[in-house]
C-alpha cells in the first residue's frame, strides 16, 4: 500500500515550490480499492493527502486509473472501499472534453458557473474579462458560440470557466492536450499565477511526464492491473526557477529507474526511435 510517508525519491533539494503555508490538510484520500464492476479491480490501495496550494501530478500508462483516482478525489464516482475528506466546497474539474454549452455564446459559458453562485453582472463581467485575458481571448471571441472556436480555444475556455469560479481545489484531466507548445505555456504562466495568488490546490492528470515535472510539488507514477502508485517524486524546487533543462534532467532521472522506462515503453529513451 503506497503511502505518503514512503516517498522513496526526492531527486532535488532546494525551498520547496511553494513556501505557501500548508497547515492543513484540504484532501485527504484513503483508498483500499476501486472497481467499476464486481470483477475487475480498477484501483489498489492508496492514500492521498494534499496541503493548500500543493500541486500533484498523476502520470502513468493508459488504462492505470488516473481519471478514476482523479474523479474519486473530486467527489465525481464513490470509492467501491475507502474515503475522501474535502475541507471545502470550492472546487472545479476540468476534463480533456471541454464540456462547453454549445447554445451559450463564449462570455456566458465562462460567466456560468458565477451566475450559478448568484455574482452580480458587474462581478461577474469582473472576473470573467480577467479570466479572458489571461487566457488570450479577445472581446470578439467572447461573442462567439463554441462551435466557432477552435479545440484550442474550447480547451482555453474550459480552463476559464474553472479559473473563474476562483476554486479552493482543481482537479485538471490533461488540460492542455489540444494546445500548441506556445499556448501550453501561457496556459502554464495562467494557471500558476492564479495557484499562486490563491494558494489553490491542484490534482493534476498528464501523460507527459516533461510537464507533470516542471510544474508540480510532488509526482505520483501509477503503474496499471490493478492501479495504484509505484513512486513519489518530490521536487522542491520553486516553480518560477524551474528551467526546461532541470525538468529533462528529472525526466532523465526517473527514466534511469527501468522499472518506470518499462512503464512507458521509454527503454532506451535517449534515442529519438
Ligand atoms: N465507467 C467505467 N466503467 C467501467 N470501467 C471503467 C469506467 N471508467 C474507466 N473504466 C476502466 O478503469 C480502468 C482505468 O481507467 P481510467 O480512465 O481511470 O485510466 P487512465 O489511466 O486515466 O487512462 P487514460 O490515460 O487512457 O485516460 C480502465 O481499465 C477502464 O476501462
Amino acid at each position: 500500500m503506497f503511502k505518503p510517508s514512503q516517498r522513496d525519491n526526492e531527486i532535488r533539494s532546494g525551498t520547496s515550490s511553494s513556501q505557501r503555508p500548508r497547515k492543513k490538510t484540504i484532501l485527504h484520500l484513503r483508498l483500499k480499492e476501486h472497481r467499476y464492476l464486481p470483477i475487475e479491480q480498477v484501483l489498489d490501495a492508496c492514500e492521498l493527502k494534499m496541503a493548500p496550494g500543493e500541486i500533484v501530478s498523476l502520470i502513468g500508462p493508459s488504462g492505470c486509473g488516473k481519471t478514476t483516482l482523479v474523479k474519486i478525489a473530486a467527489g465525481l464516482i464513490s470509492p467501491s472501499d475507502g474515503s475522501v475528506e474535502r475541507n471545502t466546497d470550492s472546487g472545479a474539474v476540468l476534463f480533456q472534453d471541454h464540456r462547453l454549452l454549445p447554445w451559450k455564446r463564449l462570455y456566458d459559458n465562462m460567466a456560468f458557473g458565477l451566475k450559478a453562485a448568484k455574482l452580480t453582472r458587474q462581478e461577474q463581467f469582473e472576473r470573467v474579462s480577467v479570466a479572458a485575458k489571461a487566457m488570450g481571448f479577445s472581446q470578439a471571441d467572447l461573442k462567439k458560440f463554441p462551435a466557432e472556436l477552435s479545440g484550442g480555444m474550447k480547451q482555453r475556455a474550459a480552463i476559464a470557466r474553472a479559473m473563474v469560479t476562483e476554486p479552493d481545489l482543481l482537479f485538471l484531466d490533461e488540460p492542455f492536450s489540444a494546445l500548441d507548445v506556445g499556448r501550453r505555456r501561457e496556459m502554464y504562466r495562467a494557471l500558476l499565477t492564479e495557484i499562486e495568488s490563491r494558494a489553490c490546490t491542484v490534482l493534476m492528470v498528464t501523460h507527459d511526464i516533461f510537464e507533470a515535472l516542471s510544474l508540480s510539488d510532488r509526482v505520483l507514477v501509477m503503474a496499471p492491473d490493478p492501479g495504484r502508485v509505484i513512486k513519489e517524486v518530490t521536487i522542491k524546487m520553486p516553480l518560477h526557477l524551474r528551467t526546461r533543462q532541470l525538468a529533462h534532467e528529472l525526466e532523465a532521472e526517473l527514466l534511469s529507474d527501468d522499472m518506470i522506462a518499462d512503464l512507458f515503453r521509454m527503454k532506451n529513451w535517449e534515442k529519438v526511435l
